[in-house]
């Protein structure tokens, strides 16, 4: 058994969340994978405890269906070996934002959204009388580039970003980091199971690269962690431009130039 906290990490049956999986492992810290590929997982824990001796427990769950969903919000409130919360599972979608059909809108909220939120909260509920504690929220560069990708996945890394940003304020001066993760484009199977050919797309980061990266903020306490952005200052004086703005968000009567003519 770990002296260290151990992980919750959803989407722990590939991609990136697999490779936080393997980097936590490596780091000695108990594992809790979650993910609807129950032998995905039991392949991947049998690696990750022959290689690093490590505990880890499998709870297989649609965060789509509500019930299951819940099975792992109550793990996160009752367990208190949990520390981590990875929160990466997700999906996105190719194609045409009117030409997504109802129940794919709802799926893909409920999981990159409603998932997200809740099981934050659950997290962030024990963190917070412990005084301790981590989540990492996996967002995306489309949450802040409109310009690139598909609308709905983009507006719900959106989401990702401004429920990160919140809870660092709100939870930050209790002692529970937040981070939010920000990848661009990662070989993973993402691409596949939203309908894009990843050969046919421009050269992308190793996931291995990415977690990497992604650690080295963890491990700084990054609140926004951008592993590609060479920069540090162009995020903060995009921050800067926000906050800017901060104060005419609250007033009685509208701009000038919103004023019809007299
Ligand atoms: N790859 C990229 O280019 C980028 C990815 N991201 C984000 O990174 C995160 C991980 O994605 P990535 O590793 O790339 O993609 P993958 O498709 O490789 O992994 C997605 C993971 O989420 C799990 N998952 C999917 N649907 C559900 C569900 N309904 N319930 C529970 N688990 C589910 C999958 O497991 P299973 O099928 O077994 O349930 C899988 O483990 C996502 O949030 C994604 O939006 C952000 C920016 C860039
Ligand atoms: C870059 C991403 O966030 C994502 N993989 C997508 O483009 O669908």
């Amino acid at each position: 058994m770990s002296t260290q906290p151990s992980v919750l990490i959803t989407g722990a049956s590939s991609g990136i969340g697999a490779t936080y999986a393997d980097r936590f492992a490596r780091r000695g810290h108990d594992l809790v994978l979650v993910a609807r590929d129950q032998s995905r997982m039991e392949q991947l824990a049998e690696r990750l405890r022959a290689e690093h001796g490590v505990a880890i427990d499998i709870l297989r769950a649609d965060l789509v269906d509500r019930t299951q969903l819940a099975q792992v919000e109550a793990r996160l409130r009752d367990d208190s070996r949990i520390g981590i919360l990875i929160n990466n599972a997700g999906a996105s979608k190719a194609g045409a934002f009117g030409d997504l059909p109802p129940d794919t809108i709802s799926a893909l909220v409920d999981l990159n959204v409603t998932a997200v939120a809740r099981l934050a909260s659950a997290a962030a509920s024990r963190f917070v009388r412990e005084q301790g504690g981590a989540i990492v929220n996996i967002g995306s560069v489309l949450g802040i580039a409109h310009e690139i990708g598909s609308p709905l996945y983009g507006a719900t890394k959106a989401f990702v970003l401004m429920l990160s940003q919140t809870l660092q304020r709100e939870l930050g001066p209790g002692g529970v980091y937040v981070q939010a993760v920000l990848p661009a484009a990662t070989a993973t199977e993402i691409w596949d199971r939203s309908g894009r050919n990843v050969d046919e797309l421009p050269p992308m980061m190793s996931v291995d690269e990415l977690v990497d990266a992604a650690l080295v903020g963890f491990d700084r306490r990054e609140a926004i962690t951008l592993p590609l952005l060479p920069d540090t200052e162009q995020w903060d004086a995009y921050d800067a431009a926000r906050k800017a703005m901060l104060v005419h968000f609250s007033g009685v009567h509208p701009a000038e130039r919103y004023r019809k003519a007299g």
